[in-house]
């Protein structure tokens, strides 16, 4: 019998799936308990899952109910990105509990750039663990396993281990061991695998009533080879303890979430934010994804649809801006390992972004064999935005690299800056000296002709103030008179021909008019204080014309050299909120911060857009950028808080005020 939930399943909303992960890879848990993305080993590995992309031919890992009909609902075990699912009927209750064990989460050591998962000598390495655990009553469970190896783009070959111990699955290059535990202790367990209609691939039906107090125990593993697999499956996986991984795992988390020093409101969406981004780090190289998915439409239907599984540099060290502010440096520290050992051998062959370790060669193709989320066509892996010029990488590098250092980074672990590293950002800054003036595709990667953006030349400005705000004080080797004089250019002339006095706002470019969210972070970096009246009226602009009707901030309207459209940009109304929360408007930018909240799914993540017609959640899930910039709100928003609580005369209404805020 295939349980009901598997019929009739098409696409479940973006916001709706849990994530889990183990700092190597993440998988997305829809609330149905169903595994419906998952690339394993890594990050970037062939996805094994991906149902997401094609409801039809992707395969997913299910557990659930055996009818269909019981929904599930999902919380995260607190401080973790341990997931629970919990299904609850009138003749009993299931809890699934996910996880990917961790061993630990310290950022440090890793290895080496050529590193990856597969460390263990035996050629196997990390797993998924399932837990479907009966909590009162009987209830009949299925688990349905279609494995479908790379992007099901290649056939698999399904064996059952005698004895109900398990299921071995190959195709392509990859092999995956499925560990069933306890199915001995349960005489209504039955498990058999049946041919899908497309030939290519079979599903794996478990079927079992538990009663309560009985548990089942799936754990899956990827062998380097299909022997591997098999002595995953034989030896290695039944010996293990998932109790105690289980317990270590939510230890690990539990202890890393407590270096969290933000204080203050929201802390529950910070922390889950934080959690987000540390699940995005790679551990064995110390890079970061943009996200762990590939062609979440940015609109439904549409064709703007990337691969985000690699690691951008501005991507990564805005996310080690927001760790940094929660107090977290570790992460920073792994990155900067990640960024000595990069190779290339001028400023001009430096890449915007890599492979997670360190891959140069990031070509984009497309999978037309998936129909992608919704219909939303073509699937892509790889990125061809690698090859782009964008000169805003590198402001985005140093002013990271400045933001660690101010904060004690190098001291705590013991290095300095000088050296190799000093070596890489001076290459840089005096790169940015040299090409500043050229025109590049800047930050929203536009496939279109380069223009004359004002993020980057913006960036480039913070490139060289970085700088020399590193080498002054540290007498480090730099061409001070130079960098001060490129500085001084830079900024006369985004001034000059960046901002528009007719429309009173900066523009996203050069001799145009277009509006860009980007402008809202020029005082951000301190390009400019926030009540300046350009400044001012430059966020009037867009509040009135890059808004939707919920005031929820589209990055531009301009043209861009792609086909649709797409969703408001979560992040940049994040800057929104901040640039209001700077000017003082904290009532507005608070209401304006509450109402994003409420777009999240219900775990707290949120993808990278929002459809401001149908208002559901658009692009790769979840999204680093989203929740970095959630986090800065929430420390702007306190800030702004405690700046306006000072300032009121009376002190006992100031210590009221601040008092509520803490609750
Ligand atoms: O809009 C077209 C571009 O969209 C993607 O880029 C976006 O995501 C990147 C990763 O988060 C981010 O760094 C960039 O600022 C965003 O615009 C896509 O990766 C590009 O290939 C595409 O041209």
């Amino acid at each position: 019998m295939v349980g009901m939930n598997e019929l009739n399943r098409t696409y479940m909303p973006i916001n709706s799936y849990g994530v889990i992960g183990d700092c190597h890879s993440a998988l997305l848990v829809a609330p149905d308990g169903a595994v419906d993305w998952g690339c394993l080993p890594d990050f970037d590995s062939p996805a094994i899952f991906c149902r997401l992309l094609d409801a039809q031919h992707g395969g997913y890992f299910q557990i659930a109910p055996a009818d269909g009909t019981i929904p599930g609902s999902q919380r995260y075990l607190k401080g973790s990105n341990v997931l629970q699912t919990r299904f609850a009927s009138v003749s009993g209750e299931i809890v699934l509990t996910d996880f990917m064990p961790v061993e630990t989460l310290s950022a440090w050591p890793y290895k080496a750039m050529n590193n990856n998962t597969w460390s263990r000598e035996d050629g196997s390495c990390h797993s998924l663990v399932r837990i479907v655990e009966c909590t009162h009553g009987e209830l009949p469970v299925t688990m349905t396993l279609k494995v479908t190896p790379d992007y099901a783009a290649a056939p698999s070959e399904v064996s059952l281990v005698p004895g109900n111990r398990g299921v071995l699955i190959s195709g392509g290059q990859q092999h995956v061991g499925l560990a069933v535990i306890g199915a001995d202790l349960l005489p209504s367990f039955s498990m058999n695998a049946v041919q899908e209609p497309d030939e290519w691939h079979q599903s794996v039906f478990v079927q079992a009533t538990l009663r309560e107090g009985e548990r089942l125990f799936f754990v899956l593993g990827m062998g380097r080879t299909a022997q591997a697999a098999q002595r995953l499956v034989e030896v290695e996986l039944p010996q293990r303890n998932y109790d105690a991984e289980l317990a270590h795992t939510l230890h690990c988390w539990r202890q890393w979430i407590a270096g969290c020093t933000y204080q203050g409101p929201y802390i529950d969406w910070v922390q889950r934010s934080a959690l987000a981004l540390k699940m995005m780090t790679y551990a064995p190289t110390g890079a970061i994804v943009a996200a762990p998915t590939t062609s979440l439409p940015e609109g439904v239907g549409g064709m703007r649809n990337w691969d985000y599984r690699f690691t951008w540099l501005r991507d990564a060290t805005f996310t080690l801006y927001a760790l940094n502010v929660l107090g977290f440096t570790e992460e920073a520290h792994a990155f900067t390992y990640w960024l000595r050992n990069l190779s290339y051998a001028n400023g001009e062959d430096l890449q915007i972004m890599y492979g997670i370790r360190g891959e140069r060669n990031l070509p984009e193709q497309e999978l037309s064999h998936l129909s992608g989320y919704c219909d939303s066509r073509p699937v892509r892996i790889g990125n061809g935005a690698a090859d782009q010029k964008q000169l805003d990488v590198f402001g985005e590098v140093l002013d990271c690299i400045h933001l660690y250092r101010r904060q004690g980074g190098f001291e705590r672990y013991g290095e300095k800056l000088e050296g190799p590293l000093w070596n890489m950002l001076r290459m840089i800054v005096d790169h940015v000296c040299a090409h500043w003036q050229e025109t590049d595709s800047g930050i929203w990667e536009i496939r279109d002709e380069p223009r004359h953006f004002v993020y980057s030349k913006l960036m480039c400005w913070v490139a060289l103030d970085r700088g020399i705000k590193a080498a002054e004080p540290l007498g480090l080797e730099a061409d001070l008179p130079r960098w001060r004089m490129v500085r001084d250019q830079i900024r006369a002339d985004i001034l000059a021909n960046g901002y528009d006095t007719n429309m009173g706002a900066f523009t996203q470019s050069y001799g145009d008019t277009a509006l860009d969210a980007t402008a809202l972070l020029m005082p951000l970096v301190g390009f400019i204080p926030p009540d300046d009246p350009r400044m001012r009226s430059t966020v009037d602009r867009i509040m009135e014309r890059l808004t939707d009707d919920q005031g929820f901030v589209y990055r531009y309207l301009s043209t861009d050299g792609l086909e649709g459209e797409e969703g408001t940009f979560i992040m940049c109304t994040f800057w929104l909120v901040d640039n209001l929360a700077m000017q003082g408007r904290v009532m507005e930018a608070r209401a304006l911060f509450e109402r994003v909240l409420t777009y999240a799914g219900r775990l707290g993540l949120f993808s990278e857009e929002i459809d401001a017609v149908n208002k559901t959640a658009l692009g790769n899930y979840p999204q680093a950028f989203t929740h970095i910039a959630l986090v800065n709100s929430a420390h702007n928003l306190r800030k702004a808080e405690v700046r306006m609580a000072e300032h009121h005369t009376d002190p006992v209404i100031a210590a009221i005020r601040l008092q509520k805020q803490d609750q």
